[in-house]
Formats: structure tokens, sequence, C-alpha cells
């Protein structure tokens, strides 16, 4: 059931990507905007088909399966969903299963709204909601179907400080679950506390891939953002405190 990523390019927007990933892993992909981040996602789903290389999830080739096969594999949350016409979160949520053949799409249902804890947003139009409050819904959305992977681009934006955590908690639980979790993301922070593996990317290719001590370097974080970081560790794990390069340094 692994994830294997050989010589990905699409376009001139992403060139020789390749990279390993195991279920249970929760792998961020990092890079500053327009390294290609949300490329790469769009690729590993599917709904881009690369010029280049594959991307194979245990031996079968993503962009040879159908809409229905790649849909009951995996998971995708996209950075900017589609406006939604004025439906409730709750009908939202269930056209989302339409397509999965479900056994049991009542529990599955009950399942996500209670992991992402939106009981009290049910009854509300998509449409009405805040901006986090729909990133929520959208992450619940995802994860319908329970797939054993899931792919998130950005599944943190909009959300305030609480849900940050509390997302990137459920992603973890995810990958505990024996999922893989692949996760593009910005905050350097969140991404050395609880990814298990990054890939940072620049300019459309890999810079580094590896554990998140290896891969945040002064070097790697001077290169693809033009930061430099000190790292703090505390009881409840460890942060990144970035800031910006000197003209001396950079
Ligand atoms: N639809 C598109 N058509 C042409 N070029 C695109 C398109 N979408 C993105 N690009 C370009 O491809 C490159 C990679 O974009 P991508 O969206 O993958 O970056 P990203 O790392 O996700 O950035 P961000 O952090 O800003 O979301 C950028 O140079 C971008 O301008």
């Amino acid at each position: 059931m692994s994830l294997k990523v050989t010589h990905l390019a699409y376009q001139e927007r992403l060139q020789k990507v390749s990279f390993a990933a195991q279920p249970g892993e929760l792998v961020g992909i990092l890079g500053a905007n327009g390294a290609g981040k949300s490329t790469l996602l769009q690729l590993l789903c599917g709904l881009l088909k690369p010029t280049a290389g594959a991307v194979t999830f245990a031996g079968s080739e993503i962009s040879q399966m159908s809409a229905l096969a790649q849909r009951q594999l995996l998971g995708y949350l996209p950075q900017a969903p589609h406006a939604e016409a004025a439906i409730s979160v709750e009908h939202f949520l269930r056209a989302g299963m339409v397509n999965l053949q479900l056994r049991s799409p009542e529990s599955e249902l009950q399942r996500v709204v209670q992991t992402l804890r939106i009981e009290t947003l049910l009854a509300r139009g998509v449409h009405q909601l805040s901006g986090g409050e729909q990133r929520r819904v959208h992450i619940a959305r995802a994860l319908l179907g329970d797939q054993p992977w899931l792919i998130c681009d950005e599944p943190t934006a909009s959300l305030d400080l609480y849900y940050q955590l509390q997302v990137m908690e459920i992603l973890r639980e995810q990958a505990g679950q024996g999922k893989l979790v692949t996760v593009a993301m910005h905050d350097l922070g969140l991404a050395a506390r609880y990814c298990d593996r990054l890939l940072l990317l620049d300019g459309g290719e890999l810079l580094a891939q590896g554990a998140p001590a290896a891969v945040l370097s002064d070097a790697n974080l001077a290169q693809a953002y033009k930061i430099k970081a000190r790292w703090l560790c505390t009881e409840d794990g460890v942060t990144l405190l970035p800031s910006l390069l000197t003209d001396a340094e950079s």
C-alpha cells in the first residue's frame, strides 16, 4: 500500500520529483509561494496528468484509474474549493458521499461530523459560514469514505490557533490509524511538530526530503524561503521561530 512517485514532471511547473511514502506517515509538503506544492498534490490525486513520470499507489498508477477508483482510494482537500450553491452543510456532506458506494453512509456522516466537531454547523448554509468554518466543513468532506490516503492542500489556512492545532491532531490521528496523509503547508512550526517527514520544493524541484530537523536546515530555509529560523524546544514539542535574513546574510 505504499506510494511511489518517480521522476514526476508537469509542464514548466514541476520537474523530476521522486519520493516514496508509507501508510501511517504524515508527510508535509513545503515550499514558498509558487514552489509547486498544489501542482504536486493535483498530480498525486489524478486531477492533473503528468507530462513525465508516474504516481503509483499500491502498484496502481493513479492517472490510469477510473474516477471512482481514485475517489475510493483517496480523499482530497483542494486549496480553494469551488464556491458552493446555497445548500446546508448536511446536504453538502451528503453530496460528497453520492459516488462513494458506502455501505453505511449515515454512520460515515456521523463519524466525520464528530471528528471535526461540526455538529452545530450542519443546518447552516455552506455559503453563510465564516472562512474557517467552511475550511473545517471541507476537511470533513475530504475525510468522507475513510480512504487509505488523505491529500490536503493547506488544511489549516483560515483557521484560528485552536482549530489549527485540532486539525493537525486529527491528521496525526488519521496517520495513526494507518492512513497515508500528505499535506501541503506553510507553517514550519506545525510541520516540524506534527510531520514524520518533509518534502521541500523550490522552483518546482525537490530541494530536500527527510526528517524535519534535516530538511529545515539553515541552508535549505535560506534557499527556499529567504529566511532563517530558531528552533524552540518545549515540553509540548519543538517549533520554529522564523525571521527574515538580513542583507548581509542573504
Ligand atoms: N493553472 C495554472 N496555469 C499556469 N500556471 C500555473 C497554474 N497554476 C499554478 N501555476 C504556476 O505553477 C507554479 C506552481 O504553482 P503552485 O500553485 O503549485 O504553487 P504552490 O507551491 O502551491 O504555491 P502557494 O503556496 O502560493 O499556494 C507557479 O509558478 C504558478 O504560477
